[in-house]
């Protein structure tokens, strides 16, 4: 017996119904992956349904109507998914059937907040105010509403203010920063490859950049060295996931392909800067066939970076802790054993600030290791970065090391000399060898350990006081060459507590702790972080 049209009809409408049934379902367990599934079947029934019944508009109307509420509902499983490309694609399908359809706006919202694309969330969020439907629903949608239009402002400005996050200890969850690109551009550098460079003078302190990582993953260790075996599974999850990020965002993809390989650096395009900006669509241009597998695990090779827990450095906290993780626009920064920006590691987002004043034109750089250390030391983990470091200060001290009064001073300390005798010897050393007062600050730093100790009290007591220059131009010398560092600012602030200061050193302090943590902390958060609450 032959169907008639009438019977198809029904049949596909039962089938659609129970599809219907088990994707709502299935979306309400938190079942994503097989809603997405659902949904899809259901979506090209009703898109099959929609292209056979063109004369019966009542029917018509509503097909379009479930079509719609689908795509919307397919576009929150992906977007639980973090497939936002795709979720996106969905929403933009269900709002040309209906333009003003209040799930999609509002999912289409989120989507775009969480790709910190936050003029065109706002967007959204109003349309969606617009809306009667919004009445009943008004409590959440202000609160997205309020922290689009913040997010929206802190990555205009850059006001940033994360005091409450850092007086607490680093506890609790910290503002959510948006993503803020400052005075910057990528040019050829005279290091290596493409640099950041500044466009403007920058101050200590001063936001340069905040950016969201494409992948990160954490965990414990709790011996390093003894458990290479966690090491590797995380650096195997890590790298999954970029590769997934990749996968799942053409646009991931295109600027994770701008990132250098290691491979012929100096030929290397140079990308404009607002290809970075989140709102910027679409980049095209970068060779990305050639993005395979194999590419991506040297560009996280070359680009990774390792989190610096602050809270473990400045509290003693979480030391065991290890974070790895791939931002693409720091990745453009070089590294410099006079480096002149620091970075914070908030959430999954990466903070860059100026550690010293920044001239227009100069190259923003920040530190891949330890810079208070001797140039032996530097080369040692330079190389485990895998180059060799052309920085001036490397240039300078590969020069003055050659000399035998050098090598005498590190060997003497090695062997246990006083460090006031080491740091008398290396300053008389800087007056025969005439070292120009910016270069003192880079031997100074190297031999930042003997100079710490030199200008502890009791070193000072025994009389080195007298025969080495005072601690605070020893210290502006160092802060000029590397910046601001917190075992530095640490000297500094145990000199002000044991009453050795008033006003003006305060204010130095309060200066080396911009360099150190940045405008994110505001003076009072500052004062109290350095324990000067009471002064
Ligand atoms: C994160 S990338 C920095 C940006 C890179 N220059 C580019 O063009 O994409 C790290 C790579 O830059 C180069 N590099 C960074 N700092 C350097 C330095 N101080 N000396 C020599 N090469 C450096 C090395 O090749 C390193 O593997």
């Amino acid at each position: 017996m032959r169907e008639t049209q009438q019977d198809q009809l029904v049949m596909a409408e039962e089938q659609m119904q129970q599809l219907r049934s088990k994707a709502t379902e299935l979306l309400l367990r938190d079942e994503w992956k097989e809603a997405v599934q659902a949904y899809s079947h259901f979506i090209s029934l009703c898109q099959d349904q929609v292209s056979k019944t063109p004369e019966d508009p009542q029917h018509l109307l509503k097909l379009h109507k479930s079509l719609c509420l689908a795509l919307s509902n397919r576009a929150e499983a992906r977007s639980r998914l973090r497939d936002f490309a795709e979720a996106l694609r969905d929403c933009d399908q269900a709002l040309k059937i209906e333009s003003t359809h209040f799930k999609t706006l509002l999912c289409k919202g989120k989507i775009l907040l969480n790709l910190s694309r936050y003029s065109m969330a706002l967007e959204c969020f109003k349309t969606v105010q617009l809306d009667p439907q919004a009445n009943g629903s008004s409590v959440s949608l202000n609160g997205y509403l309020q922290k689009c239009k913040k997010l929206e402002l802190m990555s205009r400005t850059g006001a940033f203010d994360l005091s409450e996050w850092v007086v607490n200890g680093f506890r609790g969850k910290p503002l959510e920063p948006a993503e803020y690109i400052g005075a910057v551009q990528i040019k050829k550098s005279e290091i290596r490859g493409r640099g950041l460079f500044a466009t403007k003078n920058i101050d200590a302190g001063t936001l340069v950049l905040v950016t969201k990582a494409v992948a990160t993953e954490r965990g414990i260790l709790p011996d390093q060295n003894l458990d290479e075996n966690a090491q590797l599974v995380m650096w195997k999850n890590f790298t999954e996931k970029v590769i997934d990020s990749g996968a799942k965002c053409s646009r991931t993809r295109d600027l994770i392909g701008t990132l250098s390989s290691g491979e012929d650096e100096d030929e290397l395009e140079v990308p404009e800067i607002n290809l970075f900006k989140p709102e910027s669509e679409h980049i095209g241009g970068y060779p990305n066939e050639k993005l395979d597998v194999n590419r991506i695990l040297s560009i996280l090779d070359v680009n990774s970076l390792i989190e610096d827990a602050i809270s473990s450095k400045v509290l003693g906290k979480n030391s065991d802790y290890y974070g790895v993780g791939l931002w693409v626009l720091a990745s453009f920064i070089n590294h410099s054993c006079v480096p002149n920006a620091r970075r914070l590691h908030v959430g999954d987002y990466l903070i860059v600030h100026a550690s010293r004043d920044v001239k227009a034109g100069e190259e923003i750089t920040f530190a891949y290791f330890d810079v208070l250390s001797p140039l032996d030391k530097r080369n040692e983990m330079c190389k485990t970065w895998g180059f060799r470091c052309d920085c001036k200060r490397c240039k300078f001290e590969e020069d003055l090391y050659s000399r035998q009064d050098i090598r005498e001073i590190e060997m003497g300390l090695e062997r246990g000399v006083d460090a006031g005798a080491a740091v008398y010897r290396l300053e008389e050393g800087m007056r025969r060898w005439t070292v120009r007062e910016r270069e003192k600050g880079y031997l100074r730093a190297s031999f930042w350990d003997a100079c710490c100790q030199a200008y502890s009290p009791e070193k000072l007591a025994r009389g080195w006081g007298r025969r080495i220059p005072p601690m605070d131009s020893v210290v502006d010398s160092i802060v000029e060459a590397v910046g601001s560092d917190e075992r530095v600012l640490k000297m500094m602030v145990e000199k002000l507590k044991k009453g050795s200061g008033g006003v003006v050193e305060m204010e130095r302090a309060l200066k080396l702790g911009r360099g150190v943590y940045g405008k994110v902390v505001k003076k009072q958060a500052m004062k109290t972080l350095l324990g000067l609450g009471i002064l």
